[in-house]
């Protein structure tokens, strides 16, 4: 089985994470970003305390079941047809993702530390747009994580704008992950930022004297709104809708 062609996705695993994280940055372009920006519908968000939302094509049922339904054309298209390049969800049920949850992020807002859990393959591919944040993970099977985080069992991932990041198994179901909510990430440098080596401009963000003095932003992420979205394969589908409507689901 063993083959002598390495695997291109390698070239962007973390080396300083526990399998399995890929980091992509410039994964779009800054005139995508913009494009998809523009194209979320301004209308359809779901507010929580500390972000906003909207589920695409709707919010999973009780039983985690996804109601059939495609995704517009703006979520496919450059995203899921790089994924298929990349092969990113070569190996889950559906081949591709059929659900995006859009998140939206002002300074100050975040997401607690959670586990994506069972309703999803065990994928997620995240592009981020507009500001960058730090995501921290760490181990979800271990109480001293879930309870009381211990600083040694977490890691930083900075998330830039129109980068990627993908998260495949085994690490989907042994960590849990967070955005935490504040206006500002510190002290970013190559010792705590487990993906610096593949960040695509960490001369933004580094101490002055980390890079000859010059253009860095002193370790400091200065929060601005980042609208996630986060791409993943619902194991369970229902035709039902397509049925009703008489469209001829095929189950
Ligand atoms: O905004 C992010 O990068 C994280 C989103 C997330 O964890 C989720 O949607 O489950
Ligand atoms: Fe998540």
């Amino acid at each position: 089985m063993a083959s002598s062609t390495p695997d291109p996705r390698l070239a962007f695993r973390i080396p300083s994470l526990p399998p399995s994280f890929y980091y992509i940055p410039s994964f779009i372009s800054p005139e995508e970003e913009a494009s998809l920006l523009s194209k979320i519908p301004p209308n359809r968000w779901t507010n929580l305390t500390h972000r906003r939302l909207q589920a695409i094509p709707s919010t999973l049922t009780k039983s985690n079941t996804l109601l059939a339904a495609p995704l517009p054309s703006y979520l496919l298209d450059p995203i899921v047809t790089r994924f298929a390049t990349l092969g990113i969800f070569a190996n889950t049920p559906h081949k591709a993702p059929n659900h995006v949850l859009i998140n939206e992020y002002k300074p100050g807002e975040g997401i607690m530390a959670h586990e994506d859990g069972p309703a999803y393959a065990p994928v997620v591919a995240t592009v981020s747009l507009g500001g960058a944040v730090m995501l921290e993970i760490g181990n979800s099977t271990s109480e001293a994580s879930t309870v009381n985080p211990a600083p040694t069992d977490t890691h930083r991932i900075l998330c830039e704008p129109r980068s990627l990041l993908v998260t495949l198994a085994p690490a989907y179901s042994t960590t849990m992950h967070c955005v935490p909510a504040v206006t500002h990430d510190a002290d970013l440098q190559r010792a705590t930022v487990a993906n610096w080596d593949l960040v695509g401009e960490a001369w933004r963000y580094s101490a002055a004297d980390d890079v000859d003095g010059s253009g860095g932003s002193g370790g400091i992420i200065e929060r601005t709104t980042r609208v996630s979205l986060t791409y993943r394969d619902v194991l369970k589908v229902s035709n039902a809708a397509s049925r009703v409507l008489g469209l001829g689901g095929r189950r």
